[in-house]
């Protein structure tokens, strides 16, 4: 929509959070509320090293990636059957479903899984029976595989190979886990051979790890997202690239601050990369543990910010745009999204 209509500021917080929109970096394990957890501990006789939910909680102070990582991999470790990863999917898309998200691409990470003995097909199965049920929600859901980049690219071929009789229930793979010491190129000849098997390719690069790792998952690994991507602000060749291919990058600005990635979220650097052109959204990553789901991460980026309705127009735009929906899926959004607009 050119030009978006001015949106008085009292008027924006409800426009954000009513506007339709396309979430495509949250990782599933990452909304394991609490209280989900301890249920799930109870249901599975799993005992847990926290005494209660509060507790749990008061966990929950990162000064970094891996010190949430392995409160993360501990958290997961609930899950057993099918149906914890069904109510775990679900709980998520209730919770999209309120936000406005119309498009979900959900990352999992079966490696935390199958290495506690769970079976690939228990993890998807519960996954992918969520999406389905979806739809009646009004969320279109897709998954999207990743590898865990502290493992070998061994690791990551044996979890392709159990992953491959369930082809037609994820449309990509990802690589997540700890960035920095791990670089793309560790996992090069395992995304080739996805790449042939007609996989949507994302990686997370430019977290926490430099600019070189943006490249390296452009260039080398061929993505099509980048996830998180907030450090490619260091280098402007970079900077043109993503802007001149279109690049989404899918941004999580909650995470960053939880993380220490930026100080506070008046310093992220969300506009800095919207105004020059790029293709950014704003995403929750692992909301359960970075206090918000979209919304919340919408609203407290733009009270942070002060970016304003054009800014919340292009973010939804760019989401749509980013996203691995149909063309015609696309078309209906972004005609959704004109009609809020327009009526704004
Ligand atoms: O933000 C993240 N970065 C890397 N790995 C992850 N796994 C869950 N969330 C993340
Ligand atoms: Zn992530």
């Amino acid at each position: 929509m050119h030009p978006v209509p001015p949106v008085p500021a009292e008027r924006l917080p409800a426009l954000l959070a009513a506007m339709p929109k396309a979430e495509l970096h949250i990782h599933i394990e990452g909304s394991l509320e609490p209280e989900l957890i301890f249920a799930l501990a109870r249901r599975n006789g799993v005992a847990l090293p926290y005494a209660g939910v509060e507790d749990l909680r008061r966990a929950y102070a990162f000064t970094n990636l891996q010190s949430f990582l392995d409160i993360y991999y501990a958290g997961a470790s609930v899950l057993l059957q099918s149906q914890d990863f069904y109510d775990m999917a679900w709980a998520y898309l209730e919770r999209a479903a309120a936000d406005q998200v119309r498009r979900a691409e959900i990352f999992f990470d079966p490696q935390t899984h199958t290495a506690r003995g769970v079976a690939m097909e228990t993890v998807i199965d519960g996954l992918s029976r969520a999406c389905r049920d979806a739809k009646r929600i009004g969320v279109d859901a897709e998954l999207i595989l990743c590898f865990l980049r502290h493992l070998s690219e061994e690791e990551a071929f044996d979890t392709l190979e159990q992953a491959l009789p369930f082809r037609d229930r994820f449309i990509g793979v990802g690589l997540d886990s700890s960035e920095v010491g791990h670089p793309p190129e560790k996992f090069a000849r395992v995304f080739a051979k996805c790449r042939q098997q007609g996989l949507h390719l994302v990686a997370h690069a430019g977290e926490e790890g430099p600019p070189a790792y943006v490249w390296a998952a452009l260039d080398v690994l061929k993505v099509e997202r980048i996830d998180h991507g907030v450090q490619s602000a260091q280098d402007p060749a970079l900077m043109k690239r993503l802007a001149q291919d279109r690049i989404p990058l899918t941004v999580c600005p909650l995470s960053n601050l939880k993380l220490c990635v930026f100080p506070d979220l008046a310093q992220h650097n969300i506009r800095q990369l919207l105004d020059a052109g790029l293709c950014a959204t704003i995403n929750s990553d692992d909301p359960a543990y970075f206090g918000g789901y979209m919304n919340a991460n919408f609203l407290q980026t733009f009270a942070a910010t002060g970016l304003d309705a054009q800014h919340a127009y292009r973010l939804a735009r760019n989401s749509f745009e980013g996203s691995f929906a149909e063309a015609s899926a696309k078309k209906r959004y972004v005609e959704e999204l004109d009609a809020v607009f327009a009526a704004a």
